[in-house]
């Protein structure tokens, strides 16, 4: 079968051009050729193409290579993603190598032997699609990249504590120091992970999240630091973990203080070395990321339990952040909501929304269990629901019933039992969604989807 491919000829002998075209067109998709390197420029106009194959001198009685160096580089300038491959006569190979410091990849000599000059024909498409893959694949991940970063968006709140959490984020964004955020759920903990990132020399670098709260603990280490094939049963192939993936830009390790102890040792050591050994290798390798962990808990308070490593503790924290509660900055309720607002009106194309005085009021006495994302999630639901183009205190339905517990059920099903399970799961574990969503045996999306689904 022929290999896909665009390959341009380029020699003054016609003789050379057909007995080459004869033989590539055997081999590839397409096969031009052209007896006049001024025809170059014409020709690349018509085709892309992946390789040229280029004599090295034009001109009856010429040995220099001086034109072939010329027109190679005209073909660079012209499209820097064809790979050339030179031609020249036996005698000529320091004109050829001086050809492949300008940027040739390879060179041939006249008269070629057949299965030669097929497989550096090959060997240089197939340079050519691996780096198409890999240019794909980077502008792939940029889109995904910001995919995600629009749905996390900016830090809203004018409030003088986001003002200081700002003003420390743009101080320590630059400085590649490693970075604790501390605060409730949904308080904008990846948010503000995020803002650093952006703000840092990596910002056009990945961002890994790792939810540690939701990896097995047998997945742990594969799952971060990656394994070799055959490593365990179900190491099929060779797996890059996390920490690998994050080269280059930053790792963001959510709910660190749910990290059980043995774990707790491994994390340190990676840290503390900056280096990654997958399971199934003893060979370590360096790793450039910068990390920054969050968590919800009083990690200071779980260090004096002795549930959480006090060495690793500080080696996280060389700055920590605190991020407050919705219900501690209600006056950033205003600001928040209007940004949602306008989220929402483009996303599900509604008119632009107005909200009666008397709903903010509403809105700001409201406790807020859930932070920024129940705020978030309450402005959704509005706009989804609303009738009209001004919002009621209606609208935000769950002011009215917050209070009221299913405490008895009207019937046995089990949507209803399911609601009043997680509403007493959250009461017990004061709002705690991770050790909620433990206790009920969910995972964190699932139990936030509940929540969201039964208005919680
Ligand atoms: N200051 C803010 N401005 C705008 N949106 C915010 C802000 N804080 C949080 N959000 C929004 O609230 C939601 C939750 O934020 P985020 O995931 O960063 O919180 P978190 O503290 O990491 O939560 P968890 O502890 O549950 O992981 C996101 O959709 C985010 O866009």
């Amino acid at each position: 079968m022929k290999l896909k491919g665009n390959i341009l000829i380029v020699d003054d002998d016609d003789l050379i051009l057909l007995s080459a075209q004869l033989l590539l067109e055997q081999h590839f998709t397409t096969v031009k050729k052209i007896n006049n390197p001024n025809q170059i420029t014409e020709a690349f106009k018509e085709h892309s193409f992946d390789v040229v194959l280029l004599d090295m001198n034009f001109r009856q009685g010429e040995t220099t290579g001086a034109e072939g160096l010329k027109w190679l580089k005209k073909i660079i300038e012209i499209s820097p993603d064809t790979h050339v491959i030179l031609m020249t006569a036996y005698g000529e190979v320091d004109i050829a190598v001086e050809a492949m410091k300008s940027g040739a990849i390879d060179f041939i000599i006249k008269p070629w032997q057949n299965d030669k000059l097929i497989i550096t024909i090959k060997n240089a498409l197939e340079l050519s699609n691996k780096e198409k893959r890999v240019k794909q694949l980077e502008s792939r991940e940029k889109m995904i990249s910001s995919t995600i970063d629009h749905q996390f968006g900016e830090m809203i709140g004018s409030s003088q504590a986001m003002k200081d959490i700002q003003k420390l984020i743009t101080k320590v964004a630059p400085t590649d120091a490693d970075v604790l955020i501390l605060g409730e759920n949904g308080t904008g903990k990846e948010v503000a992970a995020r803002a650093i990132h952006k703000n840092s020399a990596r910002a056009n670098e990945v961002f890994i999240t790792v939810d540690l709260g939701t990896i097995p603990e047998s997945l742990f280490e594969s799952e971060l630091f990656g394994h070799k094939k055959g490593a365990f049963t179900d190491a099929r192939e060779d797996r890059i973990g996390r920490f690998e993936a994050a080269t280059g830009g930053t790792i963001f390790l959510d709910e660190i203080g749910n990290l059980p102890a043995n774990l707790q040792t491994k994390l340190l050591t990676v840290l503390q070395r900056r280096q990654i050994t997958k399971v199934g290798s003893n060979v370590p390798k360096e790793i450039d990321v910068r990390v920054i962990c969050a968590t919800n808990l009083n990690l200071k308070k779980a260090v004096e339990e002795g549930k959480f490593r006090e060495d690793l503790y500080y080696r996280i924290n060389t700055v920590e952040l605190h991020l407050p509660s919705l219900k501690d900055r209600i006056s950033d309720i205003d600001e928040l909501i209007h940004h949602f607002l306008k989220k929402y009106e483009r996303k599900y194309h509604k008119s632009v929304f107005t909200l009666e005085d008397a709903a903010i009021q509403e809105l700001k006495k409201h406790h807020w269990p859930g932070n920024v994302r129940e705020l978030q999630h309450a402005v959704e639901r509005a706009a989804i629901l609303a009738e009209g183009s001004k919002l009621t205190a209606r609208d935000f339905g769950f002011l009215q019933n917050k209070n009221q517990e299913i405490n008895e059920f009207d019937n046995y099903d089990l949507e209803n039992i399911e609601a009043w399970a997680i509403q007493k799961a959250i009461k017990k574990h004061n709002g705690n969604i991770s050790h909620a969503s433990k206790e009920l045996g969910l995972s964190r999306g699932a139990m936030y989807r509940r929540m969201e689904k039964y208005n919680l």
